[in-house]
Order: C-alpha cells, then structure tokens, then sequence
C-alpha cells in the first residue's frame, strides 16, 4: 500500500543570474499517516525548500509529492503550512486572522468557526479573541497561529521551525502543547528543525540531511520508549540522552564534511 505522503526522487537547484545552487539531490522518502517526523541537518542542507516543495510553494526542478496517493501541484487544503513567524495580520484580531482562513479556503461556516474558537479557548487564548496581536507575547502568537494553522483541518502540518524564535521555558512549554494537539487530532506532521533534542522529543523518525548539496543521508526511528511520551517526559528519559549523543555525533560530522 501506498504511504500517506511520498517524495520521490526530489532533486531542486536555484538559479540565479550568476551561480547555480543545488539545494536538493535526489531525495526520496515516505511517511505514514498520524506519523510525527522532523527533518535535522546542517543550516543550508535543503530542509527549508523541501517543505516548500510539499507545500507546492516551490516548483522542484525534478522529481514528484503524492499525498494520498495523488500528486500534489498546487497549494492544497490538505497541507497546513506553520512558520518561525506566526504572520499575523497585525491590523486584524486574534479571531479575525484565525477566522481568515477559512474564508479563503471557502469554508468559513458556523460549525468550522465554532471549532476553531474552541481550539483557541482550549490552548489557553480565550479572552484573547479581540486583542491584535500586537498585544500578545511570541508564545501566544503562536499558539494563534498553530489555531490558525489547524482551523482548515489540513491532513498534514508543516511545521518550519515554529518554535525557534520562542525563549526556552516558552519554546518546551508549545512543543508539549502542539504535540498533544496533533496527537489528540490524529494529524501528520513534519517539523523542520537544528534543535536535536526538538527532534528527539517530538518525533517519531527523524531524516537526517547533508549539506551541499542536500542529500538524505539516514533515518533514525526514535526508540519506542520515547514515542510514548509526550516531549517535556522525552527530555527527562535516559535512552533521551543516547539517542541525543549519537546524534550529535553524526551531525558533526556531516558539519565538518562543509
Ligand atoms: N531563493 C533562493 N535562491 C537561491 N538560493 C537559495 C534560495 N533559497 C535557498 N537557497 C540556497 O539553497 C540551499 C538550501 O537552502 P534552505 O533554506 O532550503 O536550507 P535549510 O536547510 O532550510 O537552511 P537553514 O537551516 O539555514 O534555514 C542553501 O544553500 C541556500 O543558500
């Protein structure tokens, strides 16, 4: 049977006036439905426009995405897309910029409203609902945004380093918080990341990428033990800091190859 989403044989290179750069060489992977998987690998190893690619943002140079066994062409419902910005509309509330896309998608009724509102009060914004972002801190942001992100159901979250500009209390606290929420949901998610223990905690497999041009180099299943367990128990288990040893070693190493 078919996996859930497919990328095969991906290769992508930019071209630019002067210089020809090969982000992507030849990447081939699959993942299943409800799984968790994050991509790790050196700054410039590809991580951000493969996503992109699924997303349908970017036009690979070769190569193809199925979801659901049908290739993707275009920006999709089904793939949500959550970013190290929240881009919130700053001129629009809380519950305008999550309401928004459902009005875009066409799909802004009173039950997908009611929902999405729901979501909000859940993940700790109720009373938020007519503030403009502005006057909400980098973690509540972005707790809107994964409100956002989540309102039009995708069956696939894209995940670009959305924790990556929170402080650290704040960044642990929305990693428990949006796995519980996909877990709860059933989603598919891909997180990009250079955060090892991220990876560790959140994932269930982990593809680890090489830089120049990038490459998929291995995929490391993260022991049952720690799938259990939602990321802030992750962290504090033993297998937690062999599995962040090992990884940390072969990322060096891909490092020290640049
Ligand atoms: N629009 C572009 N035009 C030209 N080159 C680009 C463009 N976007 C990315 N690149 C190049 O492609 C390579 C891969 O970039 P990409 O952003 O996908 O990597 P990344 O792994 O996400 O990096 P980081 O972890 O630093 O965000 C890099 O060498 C980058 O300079």
């Amino acid at each position: 049977m078919m996996s859930f989403l497919v990328v095969h044989r991906i290769s992508h290179t930019y071209f630019t006036e002067k210089t020809a750069v090969t982000a992507l060489d030849n990447v081939s992977l699959s993942i299943e439905k409800g799984e968790f998987v994050s991509f790790l690998g050196p700054s410039g190893c590809g991580k951000t426009t493969l996503l992109s690619i699924i997303a349908s943002l970017i036009r690979p140079t070769e190569g193809t995405v199925m979801l659901e066994g049908e290739k993707i062409h275009s920006m999709h419902p089904s793939v949500g897309y959550m970013l190290q910005q929240d881009y919130l509309f700053p001129w629009k509330t809380i519950e305008e910029n999550i309401l928004l896309g459902l009005t875009i998608m066409g799909i802004n009724t009173q039950e997908t409203r009611q929902q999405a509102l729901d979501l909000l009060k859940r993940i700790g914004l109720k009373g938020t609902e007519h503030y403009y972002p502005n006057q909400l801190s980098g973690g509540m942001r972005q707790r809107a945004a994964l409100v956002r992100t989540m309102a039009t159901n995708p069956k696939i979250l894209l995940l670009d380093e959305p924790f990556s500009a929170l402080d650290y209390q704040t960044k642990l606290k929305l990693e428990e918080l949006v796995w519980q929420t996909l877990k709860e949901f059933g989603k598919t998610a891909l997180l990009v990341t250079h955060d090892i223990g991220e990876a560790i905690a959140m994932s269930d497999r982990i593809f680890l990428f090489s830089a120049k041009p990038g490459r998929l180099v291995r995929t490391f299943l993260v022991p049952s033990e720690l799938r259990q367990l939602s990321p802030f128990h992750a962290r504090q288990h033993p297998a937690f800091s062999d599995l962040f040893q090992f990884l940390w070693k072969e990322l060096d190493s891909l490092e020290a190859l640049k």
